[in-house]
């Protein structure tokens, strides 16, 4: 039994404007939305979490989609805490052994046979598997002013994308050792690093962007009418 966990308690900072970047519309739906149903309408995926902030005023309500169980908790004030809160709020019959992909909300652009693919690498490997890329464009280290200082060696360098997946009670227990000693990871693949897991990456669709600034959403809307 495969689960989705999308953190979705940010407050969009780099983004700017009143409403939380998950809840812009484009192409027709939030961008929580098109996350949600990505994963949801794939055969392997039975349900899904989704940790809101606190104060979140504009989540829909929504109790499933695509058939599938659509549960809720509250996040934390880091990206890594509203991860664990979701592991720890999914239900019971999904056990430490199941495997639970990690996306965030602001990625609505995830395909279904990117999907497939990586539950297939992570579901053969014991130390889970997550989307990404190889760098493809020359790697330059800037001072305070953005003046280049060197250019960066690339070979083996990879963009972490998401989802990442991996095992609830591994997973879970990284992101708790991360926590107790202080650590903020800004991946789950980084709390298993830290255990001394080596996670496979899966080659994915470059297209796989994060809405991060104001900048990242027309390409979103484009991307997503193209679909
Ligand atoms: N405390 C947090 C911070 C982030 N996220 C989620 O993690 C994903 C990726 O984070 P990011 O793009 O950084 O979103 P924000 O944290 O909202 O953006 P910013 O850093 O600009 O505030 C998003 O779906 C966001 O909602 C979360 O659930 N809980
Ligand atoms: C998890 C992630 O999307 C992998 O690239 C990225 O680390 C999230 O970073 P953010 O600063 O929390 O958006």
């Amino acid at each position: 039994m495969i689960w989705a966990v999308l953190p979705a308690a940010g407050r969009g900072t780099r983004f700017g404007g009143e409403v939380p970047k998950q809840y812009l519309e484009v192409a027709g739906r939030p961008l929580i939305a098109h996350a949600l149903d990505a994963l949801l309408s794939h055969p392997r995926v039975a349900g899904a979490m989704v940790a809101l902030s606190a104060d979140d005023a504009r989540w829909p309500g929504w109790t499933q989609r695509h058939g599938k169980p659509v549960l809720r908790c509250v996040g934390g004030g880091e990206r890594a805490d509203s991860v664990l809160a979701a592991l720890r709020a999914l239900p019971d019959d999904v056990g430490d052994d199941a495997l639970v992909l990690v996306h965030d909300a602001a990625r609505p652009n995830l395909r279904g046979e990117d999907i497939g693919r990586l539950i297939a690498v992570a579901s053969a490997h014991a130390a889970g598997a997550i989307l990404g890329a190889p760098l493809r464009d020359t790697l330059k280290r800037a001072d305070a002013d953005a003046r280049i200082v060197s250019t960066e060696p690339r070979t083996y360098l990879w963009r972490a994308f998401t989802p990442q997946a991996f095992r609830r009670g591994a997973l879970t227990a990284a992101l708790e050792a991360a926590r107790a000693e202080g650590v903020v990871v800004t991946d789950e693949a980084m709390a298993m690093e830290r255990m001394g897991v080596r996670p496979a990456l899966v080659e994915g669709r470059e297209d796989n962007l994060k809405v991060t600034t104001q900048a990242d959403l027309g390409l979103a809307d484009y991307l997503l009418r193209q679909r």
